[in-house]
């Protein structure tokens, strides 16, 4: 936990590496290879909250055909900037998976633990197919093998981000673009 206070302070201090107008240029595009891809398949779109909510809901507006809309929880970081190997599922989606094209949409792909277990997860309710878009890549050795992004609208160094639905222990996901912590 750390206060409004130091919060204030980390974003004062941050390395903006995209503003807002960049990352929405970055989902438009994305959002035409989803649309490329996925529009015929009336996919079940799931986003993994919390840090998915913000770009869900923003690429959401830019997918113009048919689609459902859920979501799930599954967090391993739980507020803080490591994350342990264990996932803590918080929330399944009610909606049931089997036959239906998923399209997975979170808001950052790191170690790739969570959304690994997640696409496991989706596989054994039986769906058709499982896509995952992230807002952010990041880049570095540490990516476990049997996880890969189908869409993703940036890629980033690898430092510890915030904004735009990603948080600053707990703080910062209400941010209006990607920023880098100072000093990590
Ligand atoms: O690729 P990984 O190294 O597994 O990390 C990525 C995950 O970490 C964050 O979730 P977190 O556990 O912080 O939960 P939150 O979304 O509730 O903040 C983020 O939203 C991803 O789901
Ligand atoms: N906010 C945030 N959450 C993450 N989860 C995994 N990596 C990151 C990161 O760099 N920032």
């Amino acid at each position: 936990m750390i206060t409004s206070e130091e919060a204030a302070r980390v974003l004062a201090e941050a390395d903006l590496l995209h503003s807002a107008e960049e990352v929405s240029a970055m989902l438009d595009t994305m959002a035409a290879e989803i649309t490329a891809k996925l529009a015929d398949k009336s996919p079940l779109v799931l986003c993994v909250m919390t840090g998915g909510v913000i770009v869900t809901g923003h690429l959401l507006t830019r997918l113009g055909f048919p689609l459902e809309q859920d979501y799930l929880h599954a967090t391993r970081y739980r507020g803080a900037t490591s994350g342990s190997k264990t996932i803590t599922w918080l929330h399944k989606p009610e909606t049931a998976l089997a036959g239906r094209h998923i399209l997975l949409v979170d808001d950052i792909l790191d170690e790739g633990y969570t959304l690994r277990e997640i696409c496991h997860w989706c596989r054994d309710q039986g769906a058709a197919s499982v896509n995952v878009a992230v807002l952010a890549d990041k880049q570095h050795e540490r990516r476990v093998e049997g996880i890969h992004r189908d869409f993703s609208a940036i890629e980033l160094a690898d430092r510890y981000v915030f904004g735009f639905g990603m948080d600053y222990k707990e703080y910062w996901r209400n941010a209006n673009g990607i920023y880098a912590v100072k000093g990590l």
